[in-house]
């Protein structure tokens, strides 16, 4: 089977071994040691095959053919039609060893395991995130590993308030996932918040032209990020390790997925900033979670616990905190592994005739947006939480 290759599989047999369809040259290795595999050697690399990663389908046709020969000898079968690929695949590897004795093909299978599981328990040893770290990125850590993309914002000690760099950040690493050979995209918190939304102090730095020019310049920023939200090809997943307000909570409702911690609240205080929706929340929140639900969280600005957020369908799952990190990370290792193709192509028809609409809405919430800023409540909102006065 195609899609086999490249996954983590930890049962794969060689006398079952499912090959791709495109069949590399066969290219055998004798063993440079001595050729006394006892049976008891041969049992146990049998053994441990099974626990390998996935080595690829040259190898596992090299494995299959030295299992057929130690096991049976010189191929013995039937050569399969021409359509028959994969069985073909199988019988040519086996019949390229020609009379290699069944001996020295036992030998050369232990070696090949004993190589495999050298191989596998360095590459599978953990770096240190730091070497992981892509360059480049002030306000974010980005590591790839694993096929997952892992976008995680940086600024613990602000509870990862989102700055106009960090929005700028966190789209090059968006447009940069996009293209990698990632197979899934995660965005997190580093610390205890997940994100306290818009860094309050984006709003005082105003430039000459004044603060319309300002509050037009947001809106524009605030239109481009959405939209890489929106435009994201792959799955997309939100690992909320803690509290996450304002814009970190309505763009949720653009993920595929989103896990919470059980400490993880979310809100959207937006009246009580003399503010207006975003992040396509005007539209997808009432979707989710019917309109009435939906009012509550973006008119009244109530606060959702992780398990309400489930329950109403803005989240997919909560994980006690104690284990969040370890769950989410096993889970979507697990999903990394699943074809990258299937999963785009999946999203894409889920998602891409919203798409169009999603982006007429992002651009009307912007332009609201843009006058609100200019409002006397949102100026005092701000002011008061930016002079101590105010916190949510
Ligand atoms: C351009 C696009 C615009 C898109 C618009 C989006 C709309 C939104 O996102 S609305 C949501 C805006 N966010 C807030 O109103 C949250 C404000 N923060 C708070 O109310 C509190 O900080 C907190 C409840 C999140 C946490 O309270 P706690 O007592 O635990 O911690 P603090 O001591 O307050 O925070 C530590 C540190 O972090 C600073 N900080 C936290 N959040 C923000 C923020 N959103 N903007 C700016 N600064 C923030 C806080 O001031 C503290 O800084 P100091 O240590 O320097 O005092």
């Amino acid at each position: 089977m195609a899609g086999a290759a490249g996954r983590v599989v930890r049962r794969w047999y060689p006398h079952v071994l499912r090959s791709s369809l495109q069949v590399p040259a066969l290219q055998l290795h004798m063993s440079k040691t001595a050729m006394r595999a006892s049976q008891k050697d041969f049992e146990s690399a049998l053994s441990q095959v099974k626990l390998l990663k996935d080595p690829g389908n040259e190898v596992k046709l090299k494995l299959y053919a030295l299992y057929k020969q130690a096991t049976e000898g010189p191929c013995n079968t039937p050569k399969p039609g021409v359509f028959d690929l994969i069985n073909k695949a199988k019988w040519d590897a086996w019949n390229a060893l020609g009379s290699l004795p069944k001996e020295t093909a036992r030998q050369n299978y232990v070696d090949l395991v004993s190589g495999l599981s050298s191989s596998s328990d360095s590459s599978s040893q953990v770096k240190p995130e730091a070497d992981r770290k892509q360059p480049g990125y002030e306000t974010l850590v980005v590591t790839s590993e694993d096929s997952i993309t892992k976008i995680m914002m940086n600024r613990p000690a602000k509870k990862n308030a989102i700055t106009t760099q960090m929005y700028n950040e966190i789209m090059l690493a968006l447009k940069a996932a996009s293209k990698d050979d990632s197979a899934i995209t995660v965005l997190t918190g580093n610390g205890d918040y997940y994100s306290s939304g818009n860094d309050l102090s984006n709003f005082t730095d105003i430039p000459p032209e004044g603060i319309e020019e300002k509050a037009k310049s947001s809106a524009i920023l605030l239109r481009d990020f959405v939209d890489c939200f929106i435009d994201f090809p792959k799955p997309l997943i939100a690992a909320v390790n803690g509290p996450a307000v304002g814009i970190s909570v309505t763009i949720l409702g653009l993920f595929d997925t989103v896990y919470a911690s059980s400490r993880a609240t979310f809100h959207t205080p937006f009246s009580h900033l003399g503010q207006s929706p975003e992040g396509c929340s005007s539209y997808t929140f009432p979707k989710i979670m019917g309109p009435a639900k939906a009012a509550e969280m973006l008119i009244f600005g109530k606060k959702l616990t992780a398990a309400e957020a489930c329950a109403q369908g803005l989240v997919s799952e909560v994980f006690p905190d104690s284990t969040f990190q370890k769950e989410v990370w096993t889970r979507l290792k697990a999903y990394s592994k699943l074809p990258p193709n299937a999963m785009r192509i999946s999203k894409q028809v889920i998602r891409n005739r919203e798409k169009e609409k999603l982006h007429a809405i992002n651009a009307e919430e912007s332009r609201v947006l843009q006058e609100r800023w200019l409002s006397d409540e949102c100026t005092n909102a701000v002011m008061n939480f930016l002079t101590r006065k105010a916190k949510l």
